[in-house]
């Protein structure tokens, strides 16, 4: 698939701290791309370097087919959120569409089909002070896409949403991203990640840790885990083989079990001693894969990471 945007070795430092090192990825046309890490990991920095807000100091930033960051090309939708507030919600987003030279004829009519799809319909002349958070969100996401960009940025765009919400955000996002447009999704909603994204970048204190496509991260990253409900011995547990880590709260005992376990042949070598009220094994999602990386357990080693 062509690549909207390519970001190569991307290096950034406040006062004398590296901030985002080597941070190298690309954005392809109609797929959704997400960068993901915990608080301060760098995400945003990263963000506003790609959206010209600050420069680099190491690295390159490409757009297809352009020397210069196209702006008018790009959709937006910053973490801060905030429209001017004394305006009208038309006048609002007609302004930004001529920002980025669209005409205004057709800023309009697709204005007025996005607030009809966001459950606005008949909200174009109210003042954008008086919109809920809620309804201000969508008003800025519609801004962010009223230009067609080519490629779409979304800084956590479901925080704050009700779930009927979310989901129109979602579908809209789906939407964009098989009419072929490359959307880049910053987001700690993991569940929505996973069900969303083609591919991942996982950014941790500035660095790459996982780098891939969605399928290819699970399968190497997403072991198994056995959870046994019964009283058992920690030490007895954490000898049984296979077994990486175990979490003990109260009498419920979580194994995190290494890489290629066959899970039937293992549940055979369990040991018949073992008290067992119940006992389930299923694969650990992206959230538990993200807290392993956050809380520094690290489960991940750098000679596992994923390539695109
Ligand atoms: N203008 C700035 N001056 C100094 N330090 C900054 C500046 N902007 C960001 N930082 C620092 O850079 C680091 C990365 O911040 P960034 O906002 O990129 O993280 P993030 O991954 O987007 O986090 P979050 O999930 O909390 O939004 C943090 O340690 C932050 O304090």
């Amino acid at each position: 698939m062509e690549t909207v945007l390519s970001v190569q070795n991307l290096g950034k430092s406040f006062k004398d701290k590296e901030i985002i090192k080597h941070i190298s990825f690309e954005v392809r046309k109609g797929e959704i791309m997400a960068i993901l890490g915990p608080n301060g990991a760098g995400k945003s920095t990263t963000i506003r370097n790609i959206m010209g807000i600050m420069y680099p100091d190491a690295g390159t930033i490409a757009f297809q087919n352009h020397k210069e960051i196209p702006r008018h090309k790009i959709g937006y939708l910053p973490e801060e959120r905030g429209l001017y507030k004394n305006v009208k919600v038309m006048d609002i987003l007609l302004y930004l569409a001529e920002l980025k030279d669209y005409p205004l004829k057709k800023a309009k009519e697709r204005a007025l089909t996005y607030l009809k799809k966001f459950d606005l319909e008949g909200k174009e002349n109210v003042s954008v002070e008086e919109l809920s958070k809620g309804m201000g969100q969508k008003v800025q996401f519609i801004a962010s896409i009223i230009h067609e960009p080519e490629l779409l940025i979304l800084d956590e765009p479901f925080s704050g949403l009700d779930p009927v919400s979310q989901e129109l955000f979602k579908q809209e996002i789906r939407n964009l991203a098989q009419k072929g447009t490359a959307i880049l999704l910053s987001s700690h909603q993991m569940n929505l990640v996973e069900e969303m994204a083609d591919r991942l970048f996982l950014i941790h204190r500035g660095q790459k840790i996982i780098y891939g496509n969605m399928d290819d991260v699970k399968t190497q990253y997403a072991n198994f885990k056995c959870t046994i409900r019964g009283k058992n011995d920690r030490a007895v547990l954490e000898h049984l083989p296979d077994v990486q880590r175990v979490e003990q709260e109260n009498d419920t005992s979580i194994l995190y079990l290494s890489k290629d376990v066959q899970a039937a042949s293992w549940l055979k070598s369990l040991p018949d001693s073992l008290t067992v009220q119940e006992l389930s094994i299923d694969r650990i999602s992206l959230h538990e894969i993200f807290i392993d990386i956050a809380t520094d357990k690290n489960l991940l080693q750098e000679e596992g990471v994923v390539h695109a």
